[in-house]
């Protein structure tokens, strides 16, 4: 095989409860990712030689930078004596900061995507340490399964969810994820919940707070999607979702949105469309 194509489909948190913080800094959280069949597409070509090349480059971020580089010299790292060198291009569909997992998820599409071209045979749990260098979402993706996350995001344990549809909102701002978790009014110590606790709902977004208040967009793209269904915010934001049980109600709400926010209807998934399209899972 010297050439392949790939999904890299978004995430969002359906609750996000920070429980602690590490001496490193990062936080202890417990999440639910929920897989969404929406995301960017990767296509991956093997090249003769061991450069690394990415079209287009990301506005504003040096291909250098870019998680699918960074990504891709892990894996050369690991096999420094090897040609192992590709053309990769990115279609970009996922708003950059907005809480969905797009890095994160093109660079787990990448790590499995090389993995495969350059049949370096590593399994799924040796991908997702290497990418857990990358970020903290970066090991679902690579899992592959909507899931019930402690840590700091990186155990794992899948879960079927109901599969609804989701209305998820972009409104007009960019949200830092590494400013929101540096705020000093975070609220960074709740009580842990257990999974039951959660299904039995009323869970909401530690961040959601503070980020409604440092960020007005926000406030009102919630306020907006409230008026049809219960609206969250997914990891730090920007993005707000709401779940609807059919597409064509989901369609509607999304079709009605204000001309200051952009949007998007995907389906929930507990498999991702990226481990279907390489025949794993
Ligand atoms: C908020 C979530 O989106 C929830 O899914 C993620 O935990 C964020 O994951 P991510 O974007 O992959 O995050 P990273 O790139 O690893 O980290 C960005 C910044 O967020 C902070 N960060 C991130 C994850 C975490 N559990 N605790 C943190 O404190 C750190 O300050 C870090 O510098
Ligand atoms: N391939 C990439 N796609 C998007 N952003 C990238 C990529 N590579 C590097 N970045 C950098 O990562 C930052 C965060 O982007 P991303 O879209 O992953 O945020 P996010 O959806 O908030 O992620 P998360 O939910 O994991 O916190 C961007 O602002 C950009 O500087």
């Amino acid at each position: 095989m010297t050439m392949i194509e790939l999904p890299c489909p978004a995430k969002i948190n359906l609750f996000l409860n920070i429980t602690g913080r590490r001496a490193d800094g990062y936080h202890e959280l417990q999440t639910l990712f929920q897989l969404l069949d929406y995301g960017d597409t990767l296509r991956l070509q093997r090249r003769p030689d061991n450069l690394l090349r990415l079209h287009p480059e990301l506005n504003g971020v040096p291909s250098e930078d870019n998680l699918i580089i960074r990504a891709a010299r892990q894996l050369q790292a690991l096999n420094p004596q090897q040609t192992l060198g590709a053309d990769l291009s990115l279609t970009k569909r996922l708003p950059m900061g907005g809480g969905i997992g797009g890095g994160s998820s093109d660079a787990a599409s990448t790590l499995l995507g090389l993995n495969r071209l350059w049949e370096l045979n590593l399994n799924l749990a040796q991908l997702a340490e290497i990418g857990l260098k990358l970020g903290a979402d970066v090991p679902v993706f690579v899992h592959g399964k909507t899931a019930w996350a402690e840590g700091i995001g990186e155990k794992l344990s899948p879960i079927q969810t109901a599969n609804s549809w989701f209305v998820v909102l972009k409104p007009d701002c960019h949200v830092s994820t590494a400013k929101i978790f540096c705020h000093e009014q975070l609220t960074r110590h709740s009580s842990p919940i257990k999974i039951a606790a959660f299904l039995e709902g009323g869970n909401g977004n530690s961040c959601e707070p503070l980020v409604r208040k440092l960020y007005p967009n926000v406030d009102k793209a919630l306020i907006w999607l409230n008026q049809f269904a219960p609206a969250k915010l997914t990891g730090t934001g920007a993005c707000v979702f709401a779940s609807f049980q059919d597409q064509e109600t989901a369609e509607a709400v999304c079709g009605q949105r204000p001309n200051n926010i952009d949007g998007f209807v995907a389906r929930g998934v507990n498999t991702s469309p990226l481990h279907k399209a390489l025949g794993i899972l």
